[in-house]
């Protein structure tokens, strides 16, 4: 490098240290100012986290930006600063399926962002547990996949702990195949969670028909052995293997494509309407025929979208069901409201789990 160019270069970041330090100046202002939005939030004992609002922030800023800084690196950006900020009006204790690097810990950092402190549970009854007791703020537990269906342990949670969903999350699945060496003829058995394995069954039997597969409790697990025993793959998320220094075999080993999570987030409070809710409800219809008519016809009546249903037996009442029933729009819209009176009238049981924003499509 010529004089003068070395000179151009230290011209050029004395800039970029400038405009740095007033980049760090004006994050200290808004986090002065959310701490003052925090204050006064506390006062009406009301819940720092806003979606509706930090949707509308990242909105305001993407059509402010107009596409000159990369979209998606602002988007990473202001989530962080957001999550900072209301992490600073009270920090939040977020419960997920664990260990750290599970898909469930991902869904749990994209709906809230790096700032909060994160706490894995042994299992989905665990993460209930604690937010019930209020030793975490919120819980983050997977409800359906794409591929697998329901979750039913998260069902069970619904009915048994009293907690309301407050959010969800889809985060798309992509598993890899990793190991210490990064060889595929030194793999002697495959680790992973079920579903995880039931996702890659196509793959494993054209690729590695002759290694035995076994089940763990949870895709990070799984990550865990392979860290310490050398013949022993992991099918595990990305994050697994940069956290416990593994190889990748083989990427995106999933038999479909587009395999897509939805998680929950539980918690105990009433998101504001946001234009754009789902209402979540726990149902028994009573024996008798008709009786799942009788749920359908006013939600139609009413032009209600029914998202989701999903059946699951009564355990101490052999062939009686519950219902988890996902509806379009927030119990406070009138029209919700009414539909959700009506089904009441054949049912003999209704719980109103929760009305949220929804997730953001991926
Ligand atoms: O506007 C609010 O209600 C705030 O608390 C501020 C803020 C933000 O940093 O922009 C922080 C947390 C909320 O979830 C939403 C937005």
């Amino acid at each position: 490098m010529k004089d003068n160019e070395v000179k151009r270069l230290l011209e050029l970041r004395k800039k970029i240290d400038e405009i740095d330090k007033e980049l760090v100046s004006l994050l200290q202002k808004r986090l002065k100012v959310a701490k003052e939005i925090g204050a006064e939030k506390a006062k009406f004992s009301s819940q720092p986290l806003d979606v509706t609002r930090e949707r509308e922030v990242l909105k305001n800023i993407l059509d402010i930006n107009g596409g000159v800084f990369p979209d998606d690196g602002l988007k990473v950006i202001f989530s962080e600063i957001i999550s900072a900020c209301r992490n600073a009006q009270r920090p939040a204790k977020i419960g997920y399926l664990g260990p750290a690097t599970t898909f469930t810990h991902m869904a749990a950092c994209k709906f809230f962002g790096h700032s909060p402190e994160f706490i894995p549970q042994r299992n989905i009854t665990e993460v209930f547990e604690e937010v019930e007791r209020g030793r975490t703020d919120f819980g983050v537990v997977p409800l359906e996949n794409s591929v697998e269906g329901t979750v039913a342990l998260t069902l069970d949670g619904l009915h048994d702990f009293k907690v309301k969903v407050v959010g969800e999350v889809y985060l798309p699945i992509s598993h890899d195949l990793m190991n210490k060496s990064g060889r595929i003829d030194q793999i002697k058995r495959i680790l992973s969670h079920p579903h995880a394995l039931a996702q890659c069954k196509g793959w494993l039997q054209r690729n590695l028909p002759a290694v035995p597969t076994e089940e763990v409790v949870s895709t990070a697990q799984a990550a865990r052995w392979a860290a310490v025993d050398p013949e022993v793959a992991a099918i595990a998320s990305p994050l697994a293997a940069r956290t416990y220094d593994l190889q990748i075999v083989a990427k995106s080993i999933e038999d479909f494509a587009g395999n897509t999570t939805r998680f929950l987030v539980l918690g105990h409070y009433c998101p504001r309407p946001s234009g754009r809710d789902k209402t979540s409800l726990l149902l028994s219809l009573e024996d008798r025929p008709g009786s799942l008519f009788k749920l359908l016809k006013p939600l139609a009546e009413k032009g209600i979208n029914l998202t989701k249903i999903q059946s699951r037996p009564v355990k101490d009442e052999p062939w009686r069901y519950l219902f988890y029933v996902d509806i379009a729009g927030h119990i406070e819209d009138p029209v919700v409201k009414e539909g959700v009176e009506a089904i009441k009238k054949g049912c003999t049981f209704l719980v109103w789990l929760g009305s949220y924003p929804m997730g953001l499509p991926i």
